[in-house]
């Protein structure tokens, strides 16, 4: 199907409002611009459609409360500006929403949140009741209580992540740049506007530095990981820009306005979208030729016997990243041994374990249900 006809079709839609954007680069909240963007998502809830707004803008507006004249680099000052900037901001987008007659909740995440399965399954189910009840969630990372181990960091991953939480079909990620360009254009002027890519194409990182603007986190390279993760659950990406005139209504119309990173293959079931999320990993195992196929071409449980060595202080349970010889990352998942007994089954047989460990454990390093490929 024709990438307008299937957006136009949408149901569920994510919008994602960056802090460049909303703070209308560090002069604070850009109030009358952000009623623009609610009359708009009014208008797609006029139409049936659900929404959920991921809104940065906590930190740069708590920093411009607070008198700081450029962003801090210490956690406890990003954790103080983001309290005072959250209660001006979902103030704002209240009172905006007010207007519309339209409910909002405020929905605070953190990467922990999302990692553990329970918390997951309940942030979903909140999200859905929300969305079931005609309320729009305002949704943004929890910064007052993260620390570097625990933070998403930018707002794209947690955009791409609530997402596949809640199975949006599209997802719409406003900038301060009219889309994705073949190159940055604050640096080259002749760099040109991409309007259809493959959310799988690795060229796109190349195109993307990673240098933000003043007071974006991530930059395009952020956007373009977003796209992929969103892909895992079938969802369009659109990049673009949020001053252009009804770009909220126009993207989700199917308009081409901005690049849109299109999916290429079929959605992944929940639990492997859950792993997918799951951001940071605690050690990797290499894995030899053998076992690099068996995973990407078969599908198959990762066996101790085509494991070669294991990095890191993971215990059972723990994400893991399986990479190939060369350190490239062919897959992550969940690991059934610690990285001391992981050491000891180094390319042993499963029918060994017993004898090696003392106890029968599973026959699996990881197991296939445990693993997503990347
Ligand atoms: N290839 C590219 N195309 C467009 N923008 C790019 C590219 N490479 C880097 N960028 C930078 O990414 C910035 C947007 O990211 P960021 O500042 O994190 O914004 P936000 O707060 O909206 O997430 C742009 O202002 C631009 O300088
Ligand atoms: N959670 C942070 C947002 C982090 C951030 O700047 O993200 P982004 O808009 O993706 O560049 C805040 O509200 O300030």
């Amino acid at each position: 199907m024709d990438i307008r006809e299937r957006v136009a079709k949408a149901h569920r839609v994510v919008v994602k409002i960056g802090s460049a954007l909303l703070t209308n680069d560090g002069q604070g909240l850009d109030v009358a611009r952000i009623g623009l963007w609610v009359a708009q998502i009014a208008e797609l809830r006029a139409q049936g459609k659900e929404v959920v707004l991921v809104s940065s803008g906590s930190i740069a507006a708590g920093m411009k409360r607070l008198g700081f004249s450029s962003r801090p680099t210490q956690v406890n000052e990003l954790q103080a500006a983001a309290a005072v900037g959250q209660m001006e901001l979902v103030g704002v987008y209240e009172s905006h929403f007010e207007r519309h007659d339209l409910c909002t909740a405020q929905i605070l995440l953190t990467h922990d949140d999302l990692s553990n399965r329970r918390r997951y399954l309940n942030a979903r189910s909140s999200l859905r009741t929300l969305l079931n009840l005609g309320v729009v969630p305002i949704v943004n990372e929890n910064d007052t209580v993260v620390t570097d181990e625990i933070r998403f960091g930018d707002n794209d991953t947690l955009g791409a992540l609530v997402a596949n939480l809640v199975e949006a079909d599209v997802l719409i990620i406003l900038t301060d740049q009219l889309g994705l360009f073949d190159k940055n254009p604050r640096d080259y002027a002749d760099a040109k506007l991409l309007p259809h890519v493959s959310a799988s194409d690795n060229r796109l990182e190349a195109m993307a530095s990673g240098r933000a603007g003043a007071l974006g986190s991530g930059g395009m390279l952020t956007k373009i990981r977003a796209a992929r993760l969103a892909a895992r659950s079938g969802a369009d990406t659109l990049i673009a820009s949020g001053r252009e005139e009804s770009v909220i209504v126009r993207a989700a119309s199917g308009e081409v306005i901005g690049t849109w990173l299109e999916p290429d293959h079929g959605r992944q079931a929940a639990r492997k979208l859950w792993l997918a999320g799951h951001l940071k990993s605690r050690g990797s195992l290499v894995l030899d030729a053998g076992a690099v196929k068996a995973l990407r071409k078969e599908g198959t449980s990762l066996l101790a016997v085509g494991v070669k060595d294991a990095e890191g202080s993971f215990s059972r349970g723990d994400m893991v990243l399986c990479v190939d010889e060369q350190g490239v990352v062919v897959a992550r998942g969940l690991v059934n041994y610690s990285v001391a007994e992981t050491l000891k089954l180094l390319g042993r047989s499963s029918s060994e374990i017993g004898a090696i460990l003392g106890y029968e454990g599973e026959p699996e390093l990881v197991h296939r249900d445990n693993l997503v490929i990347v």
